[in-house]
C-alpha cells in the first residue's frame, strides 16, 4: 500500500467514527455538565487511563490547570498517571490494578469527578478506580469504545462508535476538548457576571 492508500483508508475510517459520534452528542453534553458543575462548585477532576489514554488524562488535566483556549484562572484537575513513585509503590506493593483506585482513595473527595478513559472498557485498574470513586461519593464518568464486553459501570458513559483503538482515542481527545469548551464557557460566564 502506498502512503496515499493508507491515508485514504485511515481518513475514511476516522471520518466514519467522527460522523457516528454525532449520535452521542447528548451523552457528551451530560458528561460536560457533570464536569462543569463540579468545577463551578470548587470540586476537582481526577482522570486516569493506560497507554495513549494516560496521555489523554494528562492532556485533559493540563487544559484545566494550565489553559485551554481562553484566558481564565487555573482550575483543579489531576491525572492519576503521572506520579511514578505512587504508581511504582502501589503497583509493586499491592497490584497494578490498584494503581488508580488507591490514589482515588487518597485524593478523592465527595462530589469530585473521576474520569476513566479506556478504549476497551475492560482495563481493571480503570474499573477499580471507578468503583473506589463511587464508594467515596465521587461522580463517575467513563470514556470508552464500542467493543463487546465493555459494560457501563460509571454514572455517565460515552461509548465511541468504533472498535479500533486508534480511532477511539482520536474521538476521546475530541470529546475532551468539547468538555473543556463547556467548562471554559461556564467559568468565564461566571467570572464576568
Ligand atoms: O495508544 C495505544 C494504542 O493506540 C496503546 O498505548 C494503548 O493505549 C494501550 O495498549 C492501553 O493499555 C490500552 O488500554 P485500554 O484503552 O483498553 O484501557
Ligand atoms: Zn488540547
Amino acid at each position: 500500500m502506498t502512503h496515499q492508500d493508507i491515508f485514504e483508508k485511515y481518513h475514511s475510517e476516522h471520518l466514519q467514527a467522527f460522523t457516528a459520534l454525532r449520535e452521542h452528542a447528548s451523552e457528551l453534553g451530560e458528561i460536560a455538565r457533570t464536569c462543569t458543575e463540579a468545577i463551578l462548585s470548587g470540586k476537582k477532576l481526577l482522570i486516569c487511563g493506560n497507554g495513549g489514554s494516560a496521555a489523554d488524562a494528562q492532556h485533559f488535566a493540563a487544559e484545566l490547570t494550565g489553559r485551554y483556549r481562553r484566558e481564565r484562572h487555573a482550575l483543579p484537575a489531576l491525572a492519576l498517571t503521572t506520579d511514578t513513585s505512587a504508581l511504582t509503590c502501589i503497583g509493586n506493593d499491592y497490584a497494578y490494578e490498584d494503581v488508580f483506585s488507591r490514589q482515588v482513595e487518597a485524593l478523592g473527595q465527595a462530589e469530585d469527578v473521576l474520569i476513566g478513559i479506556s478504549t476497551s472498557g475492560t482495563s481493571k485498574n480503570v474499573l477499580k478506580a471507578i468503583e473506589a470513586a463511587r464508594k467515596k461519593g465521587l461522580k463517575t464518568v467513563m470514556l470508552t469504545g464500542g467493543r463487546e464486553g465493555s459494560s457501563p459501570v460509571a454514572d455517565h458513559t460515552l461509548k465511541v462508535p468504533s472498535t479500533t483503538t486508534a480511532h477511539i482515542q482520536e474521538m476521546h481527545i475530541f470529546c475532551i476538548h468539547v468538555i473543556c469548551e463547556n467548562i471554559d464557557e461556564a467559568v468565564l460566564e461566571k467570572s464576568n457576571a
